[in-house]
């Protein structure tokens, strides 16, 4: 024997309702069969909303009422020929009748308590097997008032299993045809209608399933199956093929919708499996739930899925006064079940002074005035402090048979969330090590949800990428990404999402990632006065997980901005040396803002592009060498015009040719006045532990003075000609003396300084070509023979591939 429940979103209509009866139809054929029904598509709620309405004096609940009323009869007369329907519509009238006058009455009164709220809920239940049994060759009505018997509350009613048990035997042991049950109502032993909760239905097809030894419980759904994590919130989850018993039982009671949390119990003890099954797609294999026997469940990772409850209010008791008391603990509980409060999470740490509680925030106001109650005189003499209520929280399950006995997956877990900016709030873990439960703020549940999910290798991992800038480096590391992601995903496991890029007039944001093929056109304009702080809060608000920004601008006003994203715990990659070569301030607090957070901060391209200059230098610092100087050409820009210049072409000509091959600053003036090269020296300065300002980099200009003021890019080109000859002349001057010129610097002592230099023909400064850097690292450990560094110094290609390569760097941090 079988047992089939169906669930309401599998009977939403006539042609829904056929393919129910198809699938019956296939499993007839091998056995008997129970089948067990919900109310139809949104009925329960259609009642609950008209009785609600009727309370309230609402006339409205009529038209609620009729359009009930209405899907009952319409379903009828597209299932059943004229003659059938007007028996089945007979029959119904008489129950839509009974209903209709219950809710008047409900109106009349005003009144709705919950014993009349679950007698009017049944009619769902009661209307729709009504119909399916009818329409099934061999089925017949069993009303589950008959079958079930529980206690007297009304709307979670609890089943006396004993009592049922012998029922249901005797009412379907030797049933002949198919029984339709109708699932989630009950009745006390006076007859009272009780209910089971919502999707009680799933508890009464297990119950019946139990009692009659079925072989197995199948749930009919709307979904392929028990999913890693609710698919609405994790967008990766996956359909599980097993989970054991304890492992539905935690999720399930941890907010995961799909089955009721009490209906493992009855299945469980009768050793009867359970499967989940999407009646839409009956060919996909669903779910099982079964004893922990399957070696692919033996197998699995530690973490087998997530759930969580949306909203919960945590309830402190806390007080020197309870330590080393016995009995607290023993009165908070009782209080709270002897008023019919249920506690979803318990946490008491080991020093006794405070035990927190998560419930139900619709019961918090009732639970703090009992407890107030209760410990009345403790709160007066100052042993428990006043009672604390938090709310806005949420409640995440992290479930998994393998977590038992597996070292390292609380670490993990916190670090995950730690590196995410998620603060934990409260935590348990029962000794049988399956289920660590989590208390969190509730606008972080969904953040919280992903990056645990990918963390356990439950889906792919991703970094959210922010974008600012939209210019020459930008434009390539958005082509580096697409060409590479592919990649990354297979060979790393690592999707690199871009979901937002803006400049300073558009913006494209997309939660799934911005097509990279066609960036530029899901770009939308912004509005006038939307500046970095605009797209930063649209950032913030989205509260992806693994967030990075990633700033290609040369902008001061974003640079500012990194300190609050730091706090924010969102990691920073930039090629913007305005921040770490800003005011002093700025650097001080750009450093102690990722000190004190828990993400990272790069900006390898602000020295040399994609060289690895800070890497090194930091590298050498940190295993205790001793920086003596640092010399060399840390301009792309200068180092180009010089080595062009050696080759013969004019001074202006080849700044131009700098700025077209991407190696410039948006204003070449910030590469010729030598800011662009004092801003890398300031960088390695302060790296090197100096206290320095911009200031205080002596550093020569090569910008004449016509061309100091306001002027477009192309005006200051065509000035530029004046100084064509005086380098020429320069050039020509030096060969003579086996001599040519470059542009250098050298930290030494604290003091940095830059200019043009006369160098020798054949020194390694002359040897340079295009735009190739060098740093020649005089150490402790480097001093007969410095480390140098040398290569392409700019350009739109190395860079990107500098700040992509910073982008994985924080990547394999993350996540
Ligand atoms: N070229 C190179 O070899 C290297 C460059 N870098 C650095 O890379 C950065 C980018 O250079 P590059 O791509 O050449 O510059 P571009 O001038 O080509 O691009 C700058 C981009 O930044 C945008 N922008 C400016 N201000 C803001 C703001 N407040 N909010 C959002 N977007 C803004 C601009 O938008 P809009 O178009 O609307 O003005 C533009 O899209 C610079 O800081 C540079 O120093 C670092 C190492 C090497
Ligand atoms: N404009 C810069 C680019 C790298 O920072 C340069 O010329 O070096």
């Amino acid at each position: 024997m079988k047992i089939y429940k169906f669930g309401g979103s599998s009977l939403g209509s006539a042609a829904r309702i056929r393919k129910v009866a198809a699938i019956i139809a296939g499993a007839r054929s091998e056995g008997p069969l129970v089948v067990v029904v919900s109310a139809l598509f949104r009925c329960t709620d259609m009642l609950l909303e008209s009785a609600n309405e009727a309370c309230l004096g609402d006339e409205n609940y009529r038209k609620t009422f009729e359009e009930f009323d209405a899907l009952h009869r319409n379903i009828a007369a597209d299932l059943f020929n004229a003659e059938v329907c007007s028996d089945v519509v007979s029959a119904m009238s008489d129950e839509l009748l009974e209903l209709s006058d219950l809710l008047h009455g409900v109106f009349l009164l005003r009144e709705l308590s919950e014993k009349s709220t679950a007698l009017i809920l049944s009619f769902g239940e009661r209307l729709s097997a009504r119909l399916i049994s009818r329409f099934l060759p061999d089925g017949y009505y069993v009303d589950g008032r008959n079958l079930v018997v529980t206690d007297s509350n009304p709307l979670c009613a609890r089943v006396d299993r004993h009592a049922t048990e012998k029922r249901i035997q005797s009412a379907l042991s030797s049933c002949s045809g198919v029984p339709v049950v109708t699932g989630y109502i009950a009745a006390a032993p006076d007859g009272t209608v009780t209910t089971l909760g919502r999707g009680g239905s799933d508890y009464t097809a297990s119950l019946v399933g139990a009692s009659l030894s079925a072989s197995e419980i199948v749930i009919w759904t709307d979904v392929d199956g028990f999913y890693s994590a609710d698919p609405k919130r994790v967008r990766d989850a996956r359909v599980l093929p097993y989970i054991s018993y304890a492992e539905a039982m935690e999720l399930s009671h941890a907010g995961a919708k799909i089955l009721h949390p009490f209906s493992i119990q009855p299945a469980m003890k009768a050793s009867i499996p359970v499967l989940i099954r999407n009646s839409f797609n009956p060919d996909a294999p669903g779910t099982r739930i079964e004893r922990d026997v399957q070696q692919e469940m033996k197998d699995r990772l530690p973490v087998t899925g997530l759930s969580s409850i949306n909203k919960v209010v945590l309830l402190n008791l806390a007080g020197s006064g309870m330590v080393g008391v016995p009995g607290i603990a023993s009165r908070l509980f009782s209080c709270l079940a002897l008023h019919g409060i249920n506690i979803i999470f318990i946490s008491q740490a080991s020093s006794e002074q405070s035990i927190s509680l998560a419930i139900n925030p619709l019961q918090a106001e009732k639970a703090k005035k009992i407890l107030e109650a209760e410990f009345h005189s403790e709160i007066e003499s100052r042993l428990i402090d006043p009672l604390l209520i938090r709310r806005s929280l949420a409640l995440i399950a992290v479930v998994g048979n393998n977590m038992s006995g597996h070292p390292g997956v609380s670490a993990q877990l916190f670090e995950t969330l730690g590196k995410n900016g998620i603060n934990v709030i409260a935590v348990a873990q029962g000794a049988n090590e399956m289920n660590i439960s989590l208390v969190i703020e509730s606008h972080d549940e969904d953040k919280a949800l992903n990056c645990i999910h990918e963390s356990f290798f439950l889906s792919q991992r991703k970094v959210h990428v922010f974008l600012a800038g939209t210019g020459t480096i930008a434009k390539s590391l958005l082509q580096q990404i697409s060409g590479h992601r592919m990649n990354l995903r297979e060979e790393k496991d690592l999707d690199v999402v871009v979901c937002g890029i803006a400049n300073t007039r558009m913006i494209a944001l997309n939660n799934d990632g911005i097509d990279l093929e066609r960036w530029q056109e899901e770009l939308r304009p912004r509005a006038d006065d939307a500046g970095i702080e605009d797209y930063i809060r649209l950032l913030q608000e989205r509260n992806l997980h693994n967030t990075i920004f990633v700033d290609c601008t040369a902008s001061a006003k974003v640079a500012e901005r990194y300190p609050e994203l730091l706090k924010a715990n969102i990691s920073v990659v930039t090629a913007n040396k305005l921040g770490m070569a800003g005011p002093e301030t700025l650097y001080r607090e750009i450093v102690d803002a990722e000190r004190a957070s828990n993400a990272r901060f790069l900006y390898e391209t602000n020295v040399g592009a994609g060289l690895p200059i800070i890497n090194t230098l930091n590298d050498l610092k940190n295993s205790g060498d001793k920086i003596i100087s640092i010399e060399g050409v840390l301009s792309g820009t200068l180092s180009f015009i010089f080595n062009e210049l050696r080759s013969g072409g004019t001074f202006s000509e080849i700044v131009r040719r700098a700025k077209e091959a991407g190696y410039t600053e948006p204003d070449p003036r910030d590469d010729l006045s030598g800011a662009d090269f004092a801003r890398k020296f300031l960088i390695l300065g302060r790296e090197l532990g100096f206290s320095l300002e911009y200031a205080d980099v002596v550093c020569e200009s090569l910008v004449p003075v016509d061309c100091r003021g306001e002027m477009s890019a192309e005006e200051f080109l065509v000035r530029l000609r004046s100084v064509d000859d005086f380098y020429a002349e320069e050039i020509r001057r030096a060969a003579l003396e086996q001599m040519t010129i470059a542009y250098a610097g050298e930290i030494r002592n604290g003091k940095a300084s830059i200019g043009v230099k006369r160098v020798p023909l054949e020194s390694p400064i002359a040897g340079l070509s295009g735009s190739e850097n060098m740093v020649v690292f005089t150490t402790e450990r480097y001093r007969a023979t410095p480390l140098v560094v040398r290569g392409p110094g700019a350009g739109a290609e190395v860079t990107a591939g500098g700040v992509f390569a910073d982008i994985l760097r924080i990547a394999s941090y993350l996540v």
